[in-house]
């Protein structure tokens, strides 16, 4: 749990939060804290933080000071020492200990602290006491080589020097004694005494030293140094690592702050690590118990201790990053509820997940074990004596078996102590013993929105599913903030990623890849670009990532802007051209693996090469859980074999949904062809025939033909208004029209295939095994067949149109494709331009054929019908959340 870092001295001072959290004070006693008056923008009693990545220079600590000027009339600023001095201490002490040279690294660590006190106070008054400060360490390093009397350890406080040094350049920086600011030595108040679950902190005798501290003081601007305190004996401690933080919240709780504020180097508490989920998102706000899980669970931000001392005072924190101070930061604070959602006004059960990585299980199972009580006492009093944590605990309720995840370096010596408590059981039989499995992390939902929301777990489990992600075991309280299991360590990042978009965390990217920008694919990527669709409200992010025609391909790490995606495939072809994403030559597993990407949720590859050979793909692809759209028939109608192997992968993949396989566009390209007949049957009619115009083109060259003109030329300009197919022997021949045919009788249940329709061609012998650009050559040799056959048809007063037929009947199919000659009573008579016309006999629609009409080629048509698939899954995807 972090966001981007940065160690640039921050510039400004303002902030603005929109979180409706709200508690105040106003400037009352100590310890008591008024919920009246001031919000967390403007709060009375503020108290700040400042980690040590915002304190690495004098001018960190100028650009920290401005931040203070947050119009509070009480302020308290609690310091880290500057970035890496706590590091350099502990090794000065581990050296000086170990007889090792340390003079040079106490010498330069000096030298840092005098150049930034030089910086910050033009007189010699602040350099003079850090080199008293310096002048003691070198006297307690020195110490240090000579054995240890007692039990109290002299080198244990010294590395809080950092944060006494600290708040002496702070209180610099901010205009010293003469600006109205004060400076307690934490040592000289905050008492601490040893806890049943380790250092704890003796309030009274705390409050007491402070209340005579304040009397000597003004106490109403105060710097603070972090992490140091001090024994009941009045020696000097620390608080341990995060001690700076959990300082502040005792301060802050001492001080009666409405606000804390924690500047550090993120942005805030994000959704999940963002280096393993890139689409982690800042969390405006959290309740101390969703922080405190997050918290344990791997966030860097804060630890759960720190947060004690605040939830017992209702003292909200808010996390911000001291180099972005426009960005609001996290707010934590009682009630995390009232920020239930994120930026996009999507409310969200989970506010967050979080992976603990380097785990084991521990398994004991055995049937004698079920009912006895103080079974699992003994097992865990086992690993109590060694020495061994427990992260998670799991029992199912037959109780023939507990399981628990323990740190991987502690499971040898945890199962070696089970094993101990149970050697006699196991001897006898009753229990089996104890396994260890290796590798294993632990992945936990968090939120309070989750407490009696029915559908959580299925949500998780159905994203890990889907994301093929086996689960070892699972864990989840009573409370119901926390969701956890346990899966192999190789699964994490997939695993937190499908989560993540599981939980709709990110929005539902769809990876998006093009093939064949051609005259449908350039059409397509036009209207992509001036799509009004945005799918803010499916909360759906359609990101075209990778384009590719027959030679090369195009891959964006994070998105392709559809208006000069071809223009990028192009300029990356030519030699010495530079671009942030990689374009190389065609290499198709590479294009669909890169779609695929792990860390986003969907993958569609959307196919307008009209190529067989990428057909042939679909099953992989599908099966990998990739959706396919495309306006190629090849795979409608191509091999039976190919056509099941595409049905059987597109209803496979396991948990929620499966991956999609859309070719609206195949039929009477944007009309809506298969979605009718689908409805028809899906409803319960029962298909009779199908009669109708099926080719744009044909519709177009017989609706235009009248002799005048010699048909080839009229071929041409089809093929010039990119109503054709590739190679327009494909529409001339009957072929396009009978794929459509197959592709229509088989969405109707019919193993129909291409051999079975019977196909006049218009395209003569001689022309059909040359080449295109030969069959281009020698068009002129369709130009008398087909006056001959105008000629004929106006001798008996009829018109001639491209039909197809469908007639099923008797459990007997019968497919033909031809030229005919109608009367004027026919509807195809009546069609314009490329009308396709699609008339369906059904057995509701037995007398008067239920009819779909309309344009049924050209680019921009067949494209719409593809950009309506590629909505139809993202819809579907969206009513999924
Ligand atoms: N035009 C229309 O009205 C309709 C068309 N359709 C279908 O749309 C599809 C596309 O038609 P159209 O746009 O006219 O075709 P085009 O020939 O204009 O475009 C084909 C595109 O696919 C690319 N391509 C071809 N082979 C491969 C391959 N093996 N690998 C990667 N890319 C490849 C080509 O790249 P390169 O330039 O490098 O060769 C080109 O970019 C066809 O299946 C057609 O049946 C469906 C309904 C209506
Ligand atoms: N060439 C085809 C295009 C659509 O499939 C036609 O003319 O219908």
């Amino acid at each position: 749990m972090s966001a981007a870092s940065s160690s640039n001295p921050p510039s400004s001072s303002s902030s603005s939060s929109p979180s409706s959290l709200s508690s105040s004070s106003a400037d009352g006693p100590p310890n008591v804290v008024q919920r009246e008056g001031a919000t967390l923008d403007t709060p009375r009693r503020h108290a700040h933080k400042f980690g040590g990545s915002s304190l690495a220079s004098a001018a960190h600590y100028r650009s920290a000071a401005g931040l203070l000027d947050d119009g509070a009339s009480s302020r308290w600023v609690v310091v880290s020492a500057m970035q890496g001095v706590t590091d350099a201490l502990l090794r000065l002490v581990a050296d000086a200990r170990a007889g090792r040279d340390w003079q040079a690294d106490w010498g330069a660590l000096q030298q840092r602290h005098i150049e930034a006190a030089a910086l910050l106070d033009s007189g010699d008054a602040l350099s003079s006491q850090l080199h008293d400060e310096f002048a003691a360490l070198h006297g307690e390093l020195a110490a240090l080589a000579a054995p240890v009397d007692g039990a109290h350890d002299p080198g244990h406080a010294l590395p809080g020097l950092g944060e006494v040094l600290s708040s002496r350049l702070m209180h610099a920086a901010l205009g010293g004694d003469a600006a109205g600011w004060d400076r307690l030595d934490a040592r000289d108040v905050l008492v601490t005494q040893p806890g049943e679950l380790g250092c704890a902190i003796d309030w009274p005798a705390t409050e007491a030293l402070l209340a005579q501290w304040l009397e000597r003081h003004r106490g109403t601007q105060v710097v603070v140094t972090g992490f140091v305190a001090r024994d009941g004996q009045g020696r000097a401690t620390v608080l341990g690592r995060n001690g700076s933080d959990w300082s502040a919240a005792i301060f802050a709780r001492l001080f009666a702050a409405e606000l804390l504020t924690i500047w550090t180097d993120v942005d805030g508490v994000l959704s999940a690590d963002p280096r393993l989920v890139p689409d982690a998102v800042r969390l405006p706000s959290l309740s101390y118990a969703e922080a405190c899980e997050l918290a344990y669970f791997g966030a860097k931000v804060l630890h759960p201790q720190t947060l004690v001392p605040l939830q017992q005072r209702g003292v909200a924190v808010r996390i911000r990053n001291s180099a972005r101070p426009d960005c609001p930061g996290t707010v934590i604070g009682p009630d995390g509820g009232a920020a239930a959602r994120h930026d996009d006004g999507h409310p969200h059960p989970v506010k967050g997940l979080s992976l603990v990585e380097n785990l084991a299980i521990l398994d004991l199972s055995g049937s004698g074990m079920a009912g006895v009580p103080g079974t699992a006492e003994r097992l865990f009093g086992a690993l109590r004596e060694a020495g061994v944590s427990v992260t998670m605990i799991s029992q199912g309720s037959s109780e023939h078996s507990i399981c628990c995840v323990v740190r991987a370096d502690q499971a040898e010596p945890g199962r070696a102590a089970i094993a101990r408590a149970f050697a006699e059981a196991i001897e006898a039989g009753q229990a089996q013993g104890v396994t260890v499995t290796p590798d294993i992390c632990v992945l936990a939902a968090v939120g309070d929105g989750m407490v009696g929301t029915p559908g959580v777990a299925a949500r998780l489990l159905g994203g890990l599913a889907q994301a093929r992600v086996n689960v070892r075991a699972i864990a989840q309280g009573a409370g119901e903030r926390n969701l956890s299991v346990a899966i192999a360590a190789g699964d994490a990042t997939r695993a937190l990623r499908s989560a993540h978009s599981a939980f709709w965390l990110s929005p539902q990217t769809i990876s998006v890849g093009v093939i064949g920008p051609g005259q449908v694919g350039r059409a397509l990527l036009a209207q992509l670009a001036s799509s009004t669709f945005d799918g803010h409200d499916e909360g759906i992010d359609l990101r075209l990532r990778a384009l590719a025609d027959s030679r090369r391909m195009c891959l964006a790490a994070v998105r392709l802007d559809p208006a000069d995606a071809i223009a990028r495939l192009a300029d990356a072809a030519a030699p010495g051209a530079s671009v942030d994403d990689a374009t190389t030559a065609l290499d198709l597993d590479a294009f669909a693996a890169h779609v695929r990407a792990e860390h986003l949720p969907h993958a569609l590859i959307v196919d307008c090469s009209g190529n067989d050979a990428i057909a042939a793909h679909y099953p992989r692809w599908l099966a990998a859980g990739i959706h396919v759209v495309t306006p190629s028939k090849h795979a409608g109608s191509g091999a039976w074999s190919r056509y099941q192997a595409i049905r059987t992968a597109s209803a496979a993949v396991a948990g929620r949904g499966h991956a999609q396989f859309r070719y609206e566009a195949t039929v009477g390209a944007g009309l809506p062809v298969i979605q009718t007949l689908r409805c028809l049957l899906d409803t319960g009619d029962v298909l009779l025939g199908i009669e109708g115009v099926l080719s744009g083109t044909l519709a177009w060259l017989f609706n235009r033909y009248d002799g005048s003109v010699p048909f080839s030329a009229l071929v041409r300009e089809a093929m010039a208004l990119g109503y054709t197919e590739p190679d327009p022997r494909d529409d001339l021949s009957g072929t396009d029209v009978a794929r459509k045919l197959v592709i229509l009788a088989r969405e109707a249940g019919c193993a129909l295939s291409m051999d079975d329709v019977a196909i006049e061609s218009l395209v003569p012998e001689a022309l059909r095994g040359v080449s295109r650009s030969e069959f281009l050559e020698r068009l002129h040799e369709l130009d008398a067949p087909m006056q001959e056959r105008l000629l004929q048809a106006r001798a008996s007063d009829r018109q001639l149109r491209h039909l197809a037929r469908l007639e099923l009947a008797a459990g007997e199919v019968h497919a033909t494709v031809g030229v005919s000659s109608l009367d004027g009573g026919h509807a195809a008579v009546h069609t314009r331009l490329t009308d396709n016309l699609v008339q369906f006999r059904t057995r509701r629609y037995a007398d008067n054929p239920l009819v779909v009409q309309g344009p049924g080629a050209g680019p921009d048509v067949t494209a719409a019908g593809v950009f309506g698939d590629i909505l139809g899954i993202a819809q579907t995807l969206g009513a999924q959340a």
